[in-house]
């Protein structure tokens, strides 16, 4: 019988960043690191051969060009990134997988171990 399910994957990259627009004397105007982790979610119905929604394979392979600009970089410095905030990278992530993961449901930054942002696309509004 078919069912649905949300499916992720996460991944790991290490960046650099300052925020350029935040009040003077805040500790984020200043360069630092953190070590990202950012979870890509795909919902939609297990398929009753596959047993899956989505190959975890697929999400990697779309995942893969965007590691490759953010990984041990200067965020700042990445076109759409100038404002490198958890929201802003999460939409920047979310923009760039949309076609290729059509059921992409959910984008989630962790900036910290207790710090990010979960984008769900413009169309699902926070309460
Ligand atoms: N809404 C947002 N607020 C903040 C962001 C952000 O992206 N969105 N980013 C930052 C900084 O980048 C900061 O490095 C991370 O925030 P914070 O939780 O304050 O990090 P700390 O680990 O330094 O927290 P402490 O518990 O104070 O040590 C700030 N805000």
């Amino acid at each position: 019988m078919t069912f649905l399910a949300e499916i992720y994957r996460e991944f790991t990259f290490e960046a650099a960043h300052r925020l350029p627009n935040v009040p003077d004397g805040h500790k984020c105007s200043r360069l630092h690191g953190h070590s990202y982790r950012v979870e890509v979610h795909v919902a939609g119905a297990v398929g009753d051969d596959t047993g899956w929604v989505q190959d975890f394979g697929d999400i990697k392979a779309a995942f893969k060009p965007l590691e490759d600009q953010l990984d041990h970089n200067y965020l700042n410095e990445v076109p759409g990134l100038e404002n490198p905030t958890s929201e802003i990278l999460a939409k920047w992530i979310w923009t760039r997988l949309a076609n290729a993961l059509p059921n992409l449901s959910a984008i989630q930054v962790r900036e910290t171990c207790t710090s990010g942002c979960i984008y769900r696309g413009d169309s699902h509004h926070a309460a």
